[in-house]
């Protein structure tokens, strides 16, 4: 194949909170890259994924849920919506096939308007929660919305048509040169995937506001010369007292579970056996104050 048929660009998934975007991106980058979670406004970071073919790489930056700002981070967070949207050459608006379209939806299809540039692409996802009748139905709605470059149809969770959406996209995607080593998956620093997995563990079981108030940094990873260990030290803030109770659990009992599957996970990732040094930390009100945003990375 000559140079000049290969294909590579940027490709980003919108859509209100949980309608499967992170979920989407691992499937397609067949990694573990953005964090999942049943929690409404998981992804907080524009994360690359890439995917590789012989014929094209796809980039894919993976963005935090649009939604209208509440918290001084809910506004940093749009701001990297909008950075991100005004810098890919397609934008896929993911619809989830289990609910009807509503003015989330409709707010983000309105808002793709701003990006002229960008091919849009709707993806109707999580097919395999709804009825054939019902994904027929989606489908319609969905083209109702705009006049589409593409319209897929898929499921993350069983890996359903996702070779199709791969297809669309490459073609929609300009000529040119692989933008990244055949080798990488994505260009998160190891801290960040590691304090993510954190972030995961932590999330589980945890309801009402203390999901946003959750974050998690990472001080060292340092790993062992005489043994094939990686010892990881990382804090999980919270930003009330009454939050670290919680996390805590009866007797530490909560948070063993926690660093548990956080360690699993974090094996899973270096290859290696992880001693997991866990600390849970109150960062007052941090959603709302400039300096901490600025200390945990936004
Ligand atoms: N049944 C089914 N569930 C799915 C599928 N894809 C994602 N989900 C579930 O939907 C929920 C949300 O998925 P995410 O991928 O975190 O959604 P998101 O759009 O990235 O969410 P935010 O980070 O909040 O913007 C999770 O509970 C997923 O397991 C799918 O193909 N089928």
């Amino acid at each position: 194949m000559s140079e000049q048929q290969h294909r590579s660009g940027f490709v980003t998934f919108v859509g209100r909170p949980n309608a499967g975007k992170s979920t989407l991106m691992n499937a397609l980058v067949g990694e573990k890259i953005a964090i999942t979670s049943s929690k409404p406004q998981t992804t907080r970071h524009a994360i690359r994924g890439v995917v590789h073919r012989d014929d094209a790489q796809l980039v894919i930056v993976d963005t935090p849920g649009m939604h209208k700002p509440r918290t001084l981070l809910g506004k940093r967070l749009n701001a990297v919506v909008q950075t991100t949207l005004g810098d890919v050459d397609v934008i896929c608006l993911c619809i989830p096939a289990d609910e009807p379209i509503g003015p989330g939806d409709r707010f983000i299809d309105q808002q793709l308007e701003g990006f002229p540039r960008a091919r849009k692409v709707a993806v109707v996802t999580k097919t395999d929660a709804a009825s054939k009748q019902r994904v027929a139905e989606q489908l319609l709605a969905v083209t109702g919305l705009r006049e589409w470059d593409a319209v897929v149809p898929l499921s993350s969770l069983r890996g359903t048509q996702l070779d199709v959406l791969v297809d669309q996209l490459v073609a929609l995607l300009p000529e040119g040169e692989p933008l990244y080593e055949a080798a990488t998956t994505t260009e998160e620093p190891l801290s960040v995937r590691i304090a993510e997995l954190v972030r995961e563990a932590a999330l589980e079981g945890v309801r009402d506001e203390l999901p946003h108030s959750i974050m998690v940094t990472v001080d060292d990873i340092v790993e062992r010369e005489d043994r094939e260990l990686v010892d990881v030290y990382a804090n999980l803030w919270v930003e009330r007292d009454s939050q670290k109770g919680i996390i805590i659990g009866h007797r530490g009992s909560r948070l063993r579970e926690v660093g548990a599957d956080a360690r699993a996970e974090i094996e899973r990732l270096v290859g290696k056996q992880v001693h997991l040094d866990l600390r849970v930390k109150v960062a007052k009100e941090w959603q709302g104050d400039p300096k901490q945003l600025g200390r945990f990375g936004f």
